[in-house]
């Protein structure tokens, strides 16, 4: 996979129909989504329970492009290799979870698999530069993490434009993750993100029978980022 910096729209899987996630997952690509947001959360990690990686690789047949998966999880270490098994293109953890950042995101990469790291809202970016050899995504927590729905937290905006400064030209993705509506879209982007995971914001209004609604919200997405 070539770095692409050009915008991304990653619809997150969480506000889609959880009865019917390979027909959603195809739904989006469908609908021009670029890649697809598969949020894991175990419950300790985060207050939230969702699916693990049997759930993850029944989907992956039924997305062509990026599997993304977001690992709100206490322990990733016990998880990562289930979750190169079911196919995950990016695997991201959070420093939270672990002292051993640094150990676990080469053990993403020695596995095949490219390497992101999630910051939650009151993460800070001390210790960042030294893991940035070994990263292939930051994920800027817009929201705390644990549930859809919530509104954007705006001290992701300096945050997110202190990480663009910070990595200069390598090819490591910024992508921000919470409350991203085309109302933001614009100053998300023009703070140096190039992925914009959106759940509510997608799936809001749409459904399997409705598909063309998803397609409306991604086109609203991009038009609010080519408009910041
Ligand atoms: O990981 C998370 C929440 O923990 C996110 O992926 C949300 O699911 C995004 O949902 P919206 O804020 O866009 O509704």
């Amino acid at each position: 996979m070539t770095f692409d910096r050009r915008l991304k729209i990653a619809p997150s899987i969480l506000s889609a129909d959880f009865a019917a996630l390979g027909a959603e997952c195809r739904a989006v690509e469908e609908q021009g989504a670029d890649w697809v947001h598969v949020d894991v959360m175990d419950g300790a990690f985060v207050p939230n329970l969702t699916f693990g990686a049997v759930a993850a690789k029944a989907m992956r047949p039924h997305i062509r492009g990026v599997m993304d998966v977001h690992l709100m999880v206490a322990r990733p270490d016990d998880w990562i290799a289930d979750f190169v098994a079911a196919g995950a293109d990016f695997i991201t953890i959070h420093p939270e979870s672990g002292p051993h950042t640094h150990r676990t995101l080469q053990s993403i990469r020695k596995a095949g698999v490219k390497a992101g790291l999630a910051l939650n809202p009151g993460t800070g970016l001390d210790g960042l530069e030294w893991l940035l050899d070994d990263i292939d995504l930051i994920c800027v927590m817009s929201v705390n993490p644990g549930f859809g729905g919530q509104s954007f937290i705006p001290s992701a905006l300096p945050k997110i434009a202190a990480i663009r400064n910070l990595i200069a030209d390598r090819p490591i993705h910024i992508e921000v993750d919470g409350g991203v509506v085309p109302q933001n879209a614009g100053a998300i982007v023009a703070a140096g993100a190039d992925v914009l995971v959106a759940g509510s914001a997608v799936f809001k209004g749409g459904s399997l029978a409705a598909p063309d609604v998803y397609g409306r919200n991604i086109a609203a997405l991009r038009a609010g980022a080519a408009a910041g």
